[in-house]
């Protein structure tokens, strides 16, 4: 499976993410700069951890604007699978490929720690390699992570099943204890954990590997039932 890891001014996750898939996945990934019109040749897109364009106007604000980002939206159409971590998940956001919006953390603090999460469905291609429910330690590192939605859109959120992860203990304020969610078709995934930092056991944890295994499993399946 081939990756693309989006890169934009700020990004300083996106080398941890090409490391977590070519070396601890063993799958194909490359840099691709912001600047970029065309992803249709990867399978899988990554919007890495970082402060784009230095969070200037609001974090992810002005990396929703990149030319890449109307290709993120033709790949997403066409069920790709895109991830987005942390400033990712703020891209996303301000894409408006997912709902909602990302305030600053409640303690007003930038938050860097290893914390519990919970997998509240695995019947996804993001977490089928997960145990429903089952609580995974990921590491979190953000000062904008306090994800707000109207009642309206997380009353949406339920009904579609789109709340992948919540944290056990929430660290930012985030409504509902939201930490990951999905877009209605379940191709689009943003959350603020950091899988791609989970996937070594030197690293502390191997719970992120997990996600990245779900994806390219439900990839291979599908691969080989479309040929
Ligand atoms: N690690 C990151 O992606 C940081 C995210 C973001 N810019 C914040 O501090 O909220």
């Amino acid at each position: 499976m081939k990756f693309a890891v989006v890169v934009f001014p700020g990004s300083n996750c996106d080398r941890d993410m090409l490391h977590a898939i070519t070396d601890a996945l063993q799958e194909e990934a490359s840099f691709v700069w912001h600047t970029e019109t065309d992803l249709s040749p990867y399978d899988g897109i990554l919007l890495p951890g970082g402060f784009s364009h230095g969070d200037y106007l609001r974090s992810g604000a002005m990396g929703a604007t990149a030319p890449i980002m109307q290709a993120v939206k033709q790949e997403a159409a066409k069920g790709k699978p895109v991830l987005g971590v942390c400033n990712g998940f703020q891209i996303l956001l301000e894409a408006g490929l997912l709902p909602g919006a990302m305030l600053r953390n409640e303690s007003l603090s930038f938050i860097c720690r290893n914390i519990g999460i919970k997998v509240r469905r695995n019947n996804t291609m993001f977490t089928s390699k997960y145990e429903q429910g089952e609580e995974i330690i990921l590491p979190i590192a953000h000062g904008e992570g306090n994800y707000f939605c109207d009642d309206q859109t997380y009353e949406a959120l339920q009904r579609n099943n789109q709340i992948l992860f919540t944290y056990s203990n929430n660290p930012n304020g985030s409504v509902q204890d939201i930490a990951g969610i999905c877009n209605e078709r379940g191709n689009v995934l943003g959350m603020m954990p950091h899988p791609e930092r989970a996937v070594e056991s030197l690293l502390g944890s191997t719970d992120g590997l997990t996600l990245f295994q779900s994806i390219v499993s439900n990839w291979r399946e599908s691969h080989v039932l479309n040929t």
